[in-house]
């Protein structure tokens, strides 16, 4: 049996998210997911990009965070946007309020096609970095980082989740793979200096590495945001194919993941059964 138990469509909903009202994000958000629905009505998987409701800026991460809970605006609308198109939905990310510790963390919220929510993956690896002349940035100012790997249990089968930054550390990857992933999927909002270095490779080495799909949604460039998103959303086969990518605007991204790709590949170049943990260690066995 592969890990991925059927063929299933998936729309990745490449939206100029981000505006400074969190209502108007809700609302191009529900209309491009009908728009999707309307074109592919058979698809069941459906992503949103990185802190959809929020504008992707420190100013704005803490002004914009809700508890988890779905009378929570966020979450219940994801809520409903899951239940009244009977999707399972990677609801993107959303600055989440954890009240216990007032910490503030990069969210992924995963819904059921009834609406229940059925994991959460808080981005465990923060976006700081310098690059003089392109790109400066520090979610560690406002963000704290999660402390655990997140492998879902979908009607598909296992889904990997990690966040943006999340994809450039192999081991989340790794982790979900082992654990019997069909794919990684990183709600991301990569930028226009870092996006043409590593956006693809990035993408098709978490596929070759583990030999399932990488699913990848970002926001779409919105020339008036501080923040220039790089969009090109795209799905990578488990042979590390880019086999569909948006452009830089709005846009959705439709695919069909089918298992005989990952069986071919697997019985083809069988690295998922031909490691050697008496060589070096297991990052899954110990991962919490
Ligand atoms: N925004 C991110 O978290 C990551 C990113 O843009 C990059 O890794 O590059």
């Amino acid at each position: 049996m592969s890990v991925l138990k059927s063929k299933v469509k998936v729309a990745l909903i490449q939206f100029a998210s981000g505006l400074p009202e969190k209502t108007v994000n809700f609302q191009n958000c529900k209309k491009f997911v009908a728009q999707a629905m309307k074109t592919q009505p058979a698809t069941e998987l459906v992503v949103l990009p990185e802190c959809f409701n929020s504008t992707y800026a420190n100013s704005e991460f803490r002004k914009n965070a809700e508890i988890i809970e779905y009378s929570s605006p966020s979450v219940k609308f994801l809520s409903d946007l899951a239940r009244e198109h009977k999707i399972t939905l990677v609801g993107g990310s959303i600055p989440e309020l954890e009240p216990a510790t007032n910490n503030v963390y990069n969210t992924c919220l995963i819904f059921d096609k009834t609406g229940q929510l059925i994991g959460r993956h808080r981005k465990v690896h923060l976006f700081d970095i310098d690059i003089p002349g392109g790109i400066t940035f520090k979610e560690s100012d406002t963000f704290s980082g999660g402390d655990t790997t997140t492998t879902v249990d979908t009607p598909f089968g296992k889904l990997g989740v990690g966040v943006c930054y999340d994809l450039r550390f192999p081991e989340l990857a790794t982790v979900s793979g082992r654990k019997g992933a069909f794919a990684m999927v990183y709600p991301s909002a990569f930028n226009t200096t870092t996006g043409p270095l590593h956006w693809h490779l990035l993408a098709r080495a978490r596929s070759v590495d583990n030999e399932l799909y990488t699913i990848l949604c970002c926001p779409a460039r919105n020339p008036d945001l501080a923040y220039q998103a790089y969009g090109h959303s795209l799905v990578v086969d488990p042979q590390g194919t880019v086999v569909v990518e948006a452009g830089e605007g709005e846009e959705i991204v439709y695919a069909e993941l089918d298992p005989a790709r990952i069986e071919a590949m697997r019985s083809k170049i069988p690295v998922t059964v031909q490691t050697r943990f008496d060589v070096y260690h297991d990052v899954s066995s110990d991962a919490k």
